[in-house]
């Protein structure tokens, strides 16, 4: 067998994430040490219970000691606090990383207490499920997704590639962008559409002349998978929503404008704007399915928006 890439892995927060990490690096013998460690007593036990470690800290200090790479796996507003606290016990050469949906406050807020002897390198598996806790992870979260590095001007870039190798070895195909663009891209394709499925539950639910049990009763599907993206942890995204500010208003003034464009479409019977839009995103679903986001088969050879097929043959 292969030497393992770390010696002693750090998982700080063990959720949907964290869990599901810790399950690959014992899947794929990515380390020979995993540490554990969160904020709730009963949380860890629970870890402990499901065997997905090797030692289990309720002191943050005590697990990152000695550890060669560090990952927070927690909700983003709490990523400084956690890193000005860990610093001081990081050892020299470690990686330090995070699995947060946004990357420009997470640097922001973890940067300005990391020690120049850490290589920190950001990161963002494309990955989760609306469930939550350390019940919740499974291996193949990761196989076949997207993760995206943010890394530093200043990130020593062995240590870019050394986290690369690691995100494959869980099965996914890593991308580098710069912080600022994942915060633009995820804000569309990922934040704004949760804030889509919030709000349209919220509504629903929120009806005088439906009642609660129709809205649950008559769910078609589409309503049905908004429900699914409603039921998302509220901590995390509160924290999404609110440290990927600019990046979400942006977009949601776009969305609007296009939403009252479609409102007067429909109130001046405008069937040719309708058809014309719809006959559009029709494409881009089919473009999604052959980048293989939407099926078990992904084909990373092909990306999103840039197939071949034919977007006027509806
Ligand atoms: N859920 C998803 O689908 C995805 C989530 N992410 C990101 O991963 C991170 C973790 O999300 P999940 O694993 O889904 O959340 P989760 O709610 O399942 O787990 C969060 C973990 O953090 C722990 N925690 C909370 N506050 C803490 C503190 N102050 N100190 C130590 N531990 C603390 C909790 O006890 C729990 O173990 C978030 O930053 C999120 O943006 C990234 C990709 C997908
Ligand atoms: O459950 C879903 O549909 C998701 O979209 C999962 C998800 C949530 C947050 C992320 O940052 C990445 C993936």
């Amino acid at each position: 067998m292969s030497e393992p890439l770390f010696d002693r892995v750090a998982l700080i927060g063990i959720g949907l994430i964290g869990s599901s990490i810790a399950l690959n690096v014992k899947a794929h013998g990515l380390a020979r040490h995993v540490a554990i460690t969160t904020r709730r007593a009963e949380t860890l036990a629970t870890a402990e219970r499901l065997g997905l470690g090797d030692s289990y800290h309720l002191e943050v200090t005590d697990a990152v000691r000695e550890a060669d790479l560090v990952i927070l796996c927690v909700p983003v507003g709490i990523c400084g606090a956690i890193t000005r606290e860990i610093a001081p016990y990081l050892k020299a050469g470690a990686i330090i990383s995070d699995v947060g949906s946004v990357k420009g406050a997470v640097i922001e807020q973890m940067r300005p207490h990391l020690p120049e002897t850490v290589a920190f390198v950001p990161a963002h598996p494309l990955a989760g499920t609306e469930q939550s806790g350390p019940q919740a992870g499974f291996v193949a979260l990761f196989q076949k997704r997207w993760c995206i590095l943010t890394p530093l001007e200043e990130t020593d870039p062995p240590a870019v590639e050394r986290l690369k190798v690691f995100w494959e070895a869980c099965g996914s195909a890593v991308e580098i962008m710069t912080a600022e663009h994942h915060d633009l891209v995820l804000a569309i394709v990922s934040h704004v559409p949760h804030l889509i499925a919030y709000n349209i539950v919220g509504t629903a639910a929120d009806l005088e002349t439906v009642t609660q049990s129709e809205v649950v009763k008559f769910s078609a599907s589409g309503f049905r998978d908004f429900t699914r993206i409603a039921a998302s942890d509220p901590t995390m995204w509160r924290d999404v929503f609110l440290t990927n500010r600019d990046a979400v208003l942006e977009m949601l003034a776009r969305f609007s404008e296009d939403l009252a464009s479609l409102q007067r479409a429909i109130r001046w019977g405008d069937g040719d704007t309708l058809f014309d839009l719809f006959t559009r995103t029709r494409a881009i679903r089919r473009n999604v399915i052959e980048a293989g986001q939407d099926t078990a088969k992904p084909n990373f050879g092909r990306e999103a928006g840039n197939g071949s097929s034919d977007e006027s043959s509806a």
